[in-house]
């Protein structure tokens, strides 16, 4: 491909020098550049790209992508935004993918992991080929890969993993898309059949600010469908949203898809669970849709698992899958990993590792197993490094609400000194009245988790929180082996 057919999908641009140079490679990381590629240079809070060129020259890179003239050996595409430009890039190398398959896009503070995969789960019982990118894997025909990105992959990666997906005869695309994503225009490039939102909570406010612009960040994947990177020639495009959601309201008026409404509280959602009703071995409700009703019985505990089934319900029906084999489908899933994942070692009580990392899905999944816990709840948790810190104190408030003994520990630490991340959830036990006996500091997650361990009697539930399925733990950029339901389980065979 030539510099100068990449030149022609931008706006406003300029080459200097050969616009006729062949690229074999697009590369925003200097330190993947190979001979022939195209290095797109970028200016980070931690890095600027554009410092990188020398270097990239130096291993060969044919071409650059810069914001300005850097006098470069090589070729210079001059663009205004080099992000903005590496989307249009990479969804032009790459063939745009997206016009080749159905990509549906999951976005909301919690659920995304979980919606994805119960739909996945309902598309592949279908006889329908899936690929999921999400922050559990990334699954290409029916190999997993780990996913390196925290959640939604830069332009390159994505669309590069979009090309693999159509290339193994991948039908749907399942995406958890962040919102740090669709600001930073990383799904730019991509055309999105269906969009489901699950809700919208407190998080990322380091990075949002305020709810309004996190807000606002969410509403691009609704007001962005129908874009040049869906040519999906029916033009069938759906916007599924939760009714029960304030924010829903605002993504209907910006979409131009079909939207289709999901929820409990409100008796005016085109897909309603009623009579919910909570058994041991998992939730099971009445699913009152537009094609007709049915009864779900789901292995997933908690109201708000009867939220992710019904926006995977509402997606599926939008494929006009049938509501009983869809029913059929969902009865069969297990659990989704480190998603209220039990630890089972033998003990005489109940230990539990959830991915619930905000206060909305912390308060989930405490408010969810207070519904069932005979005995005492022992909850440990902490808070990311790096993050938003607003949130610390009030996850501290909850935990304290539902539990009879906390243990505020680390969770990611990050480049944050992970006593002052503590420092920061306290106050908000303080808050509620919880006493010096109702709650300790264990700095050292291990020793945290082997304490809530140690103490839990019969009948008890320990509520280990935040990290689920991770297998690190991250503390000055370093990811050092740990695993909650590891450590839990040396914990109770250690006892
Ligand atoms: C806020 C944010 O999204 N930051 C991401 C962003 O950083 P940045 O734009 O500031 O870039 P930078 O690190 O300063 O580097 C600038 C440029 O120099 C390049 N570079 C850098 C070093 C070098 O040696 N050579 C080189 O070429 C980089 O590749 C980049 O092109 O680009 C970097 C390179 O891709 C990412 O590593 C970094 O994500 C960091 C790890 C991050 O923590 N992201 C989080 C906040 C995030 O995105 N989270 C959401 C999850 C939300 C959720 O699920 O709830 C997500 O979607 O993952
Ligand atoms: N619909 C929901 N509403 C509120 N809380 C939820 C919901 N679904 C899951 N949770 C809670 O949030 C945690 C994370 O769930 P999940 O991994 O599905 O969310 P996610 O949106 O993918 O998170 P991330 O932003 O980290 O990718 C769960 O472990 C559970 O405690
Ligand atoms: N996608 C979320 C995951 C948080 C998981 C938690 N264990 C933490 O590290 O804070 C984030 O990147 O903010
Ligand atoms: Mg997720």
């Amino acid at each position: 491909m030539q510099l100068k057919e990449l030149a022609s999908l931008l706006p406003v641009s300029r080459i200097v020098g050969e616009g006729s140079i062949e690229i074999t490679g697009v590369q925003m990381d200097s330190r993947k550049v190979k001979p022939g590629d195209l290095f797109i240079c970028i200016a980070g809070a931690a890095f600027d790209g554009h410092h990188f060129a020398e270097r990239v020259i130096g291993q060969g890179a044919a071409a650059l992508v810069a914001e300005r003239d850097l006098q470069a050996a090589v070729p210079t595409l001059i663009v205004k935004d080099t992000r903005y430009a590496m989307a249009v890039i990479a969804a032009h190398f790459y063939g745009y993918p997206s016009r080749e398959l159905k990509v549906i896009g999951v976005t909301g503070t919690n659920g995304k992991t979980t919606t994805t995969y119960l739909l996945e789960s309902i598309l592949s019982d279908h006889g329908f080929r899936t690929g999921l990118m999400g922050n559990i894997h990334v699954k290409i025909g029916t190999q997993f890969h780990p996913n390196h990105a925290t959640n939604t992959q830069e332009a390159l990666e994505l669309q590069r993993i979009l090309r693999e997906m159509v290339n193994a005869g991948t039908d749907y695309c399942l995406m958890e898309v962040s919102s740090h994503g669709l600001e930073r225009g990383r799904v730019k490039g991509c055309g999105f059949r269906t969009g489901i939102f699950t809700n919208l909570t407190q998080d990322h406010l380091d990075y949002h600010k305020t709810m309004e612009r996190y807000q606002a960040a969410k509403a691009l994947l609704f007001s962005r469908m129908g874009n040049e990177y869906d040519a999906d020639p029916d033009r069938r495009r759906f916007a599924v949203l939760n009714a029960d959601d304030a924010a829903s309201g605002d993504f209907a008026d910006q979409t131009s898809a079909h939207v289709i409404t999901y929820g409990i509280d409100d008796t005016s959602a085109d897909v309603r669970a009623e009579d919910i009703e909570m058994t041991s071995g998992g939730t099971r409700f009445r699913c009152v849709t537009f094609r007709g009703t049915a009864e779900m019985q789901l292995r997933l505990v908690g109201r708000f698992n009867v939220y992710n089934a019904l926006g995977a319900i509402t997606a599926a029906l939008a494929e006009g899958l049938p509501l009983d084999s869809i029913a059929e489908s969902l009865s069969r899933v297990r659990s989704v990993e480190g998603r209220m994942e039990i630890v089972d070692a033998g003990q005489p009580f109940l230990v539990l590792v959830d991915y619930a990392h905000t206060p909305d899905g912390l308060e989930n999944a405490l408010s969810t197993i207070s519904q069932f816990a005979e005995g005492n709840m022992i909850c440990v948790f902490g808070c990311g490094g790096d993050r938003d810190r607003t949130k610390r104190p009030v996850m501290g408030r909850l935990a304290a609400e539902y539990s009879d003994y906390v243990i505020v520990t680390s969770d990611n630490p990050r480049t944050e000194e992970p006593e002052a991340i503590i420092r920061d959830i306290v106050p908000g036990l303080i808050e509620v009245g919880c006493e010096q006996g109702g709650y300790e500091l264990i700095v050292d997650r291990r020793q945290a988790i082997e304490k809530a361990v140690a103490m839990a009697g019969p009948g008890d539930v320990v509520l280990i929180a935040g990290k689920g399925h991770e297998t690190y733990q991250e503390i000055m950029g370093i990811k050092h082996d740990f695993d909650d339901r590891r450590v839990a389980e040396d914990a109770i065979r250690g006892r």
